[in-house]
């Protein structure tokens, strides 16, 4: 086949931990990832271009060498040159639906499916730790984004440990469009404001990343409790994040006021907010009343579930 269409879901934090700083320019984590309903599609053609051509018409996504697809992409090409050489390029089409620059991993997911897309399309039979490889050359999110589901991840966030799966989770999902943060200044403010916290001995941090496997919120997503898992999620950067910026911190304390919201957290760096409910009809509801109480329009609100899978076809 010339042409493959792939549907690429975005994640929550349900879990953020950040355990030491690593001195190359990371943190070592303890996280639980979520993939979540909420996706882009992904559509890559073969051999109709000699290069690498991306295009989006999202306004904040760039279309150049520094769109994280273009980068999947051309890491293929230097992995496997002589197909690409013979084949020729490919042609990507973003139809971006996940919230920019938000802690889902946007980009992340677009990369993972350009992975999963080119193998296809190149019929390399690349296994899912070859890809998920690969994917850890492109950013710490991406080898996640593969398989999806839901994950204890270790390490910068690659070191991946499958979880009995969680699905259909309900959760409301909130996003300030004109607010974007940057991942980097996240862990940065962080290691400024918390740096000399850190354990640095490498045994102290594997004592820390067993009790977390052992922790509460991993019993309840094993026992699929929404109300436990709604009580024991957590997320560091949320330290940092909400101090910085006042309207993330309203949006999360609105959420926390709603009866019908079973725990709120922020995702990964931000600036998205996801409020947990038991059903998909409470979520309704929930999202009218923060739609009533700010009716600003740069407020983009999702009704959504957590679901089992990453990066899928569909055709
Ligand atoms: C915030 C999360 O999305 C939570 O899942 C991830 O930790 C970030 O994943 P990502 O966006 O794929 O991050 P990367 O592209 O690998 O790294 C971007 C930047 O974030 C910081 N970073 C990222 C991961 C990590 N374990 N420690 C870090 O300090 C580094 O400054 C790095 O240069
Ligand atoms: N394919 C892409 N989709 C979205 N943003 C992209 C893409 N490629 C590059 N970018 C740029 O990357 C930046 C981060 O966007 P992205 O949506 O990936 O963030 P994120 O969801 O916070 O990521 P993460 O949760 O992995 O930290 C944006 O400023 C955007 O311009």
């Amino acid at each position: 086949m010339r042409s493959y269409s792939l549907i690429a879901p975005a994640k929550i934090n349900l879990y953020l931990e950040i355990l030491g700083d690593r001195g190359d320019g990371y943190h070592e984590l303890a996280m639980i990832l979520q993939s979540i309903d909420l996706a882009d599609q992904i559509d890559i053609h073969a051999g109709t271009t000699e290069s690498i051509l991306v295009h989006c018409h999202h306004p904040q996504v760039p279309t150049d060498k520094s769109n994280l697809a273009y980068r999947a992409a051309a890491l293929m090409a230097r992995e496997f040159s002589d197909v690409f050489n013979n084949l020729g390029g490919v042609d990507i089409t973003i139809k971006k639906r996940i919230p920019v620059a938000a802690g889902l991993a946007g980009g992340s997911t677009n990369a993972a499916a350009v992975l999963v897309g080119i193998d296809l399309l190149w019929n390399l039979g690349l296994t899912k730790s070859e890809l998920e490889e690969l994917g850890a050359q492109l950013g710490s999110d991406v080898p996640f984004c593969i398989s999806g589901g839901t994950v204890i991840a270790t390490g910068r966030g690659e070191k991946l440990s499958p979880l009995p799966s969680l699905d259909n989770i309900h959760l409301v999902l909130a996003k300030y469009k004109s607010l974007e943060i940057s991942t980097p200044w996240a862990y940065k403010t962080y290691r400024q404001v918390f740096g000399s916290s850190y354990i640095q001995n490498t045994d102290d941090l594997l004592a820390r990343a067993h009790a977390v496997h052992s922790d509460e919120l991993v019993k309840a997503v094993l026992n699929k409790d929404a109300v436990e898992i709604s009580q024991k999620m957590h997320n560091d950067l949320e330290k940092v994040v909400l101090a910085a910026y006042p309207k993330v911190l309203q949006l999360r304390e609105l959420f926390a006021s709603q009866s019908e919201v079973l725990g709120t957290m922020m995702s990964g760096s931000g600036p998205s907010v996801f409020a947990i409910v038991e059903s998909q009809a409470q979520g309704e509801i929930v999202k009218q009343k923060i739609r009533a109480a700010i009716p600003d329009e740069d407020l983009e609100l999702f009704v959504t579930k957590t679901i089992t899978n990453g990066i899928q076809i569909s055709q």
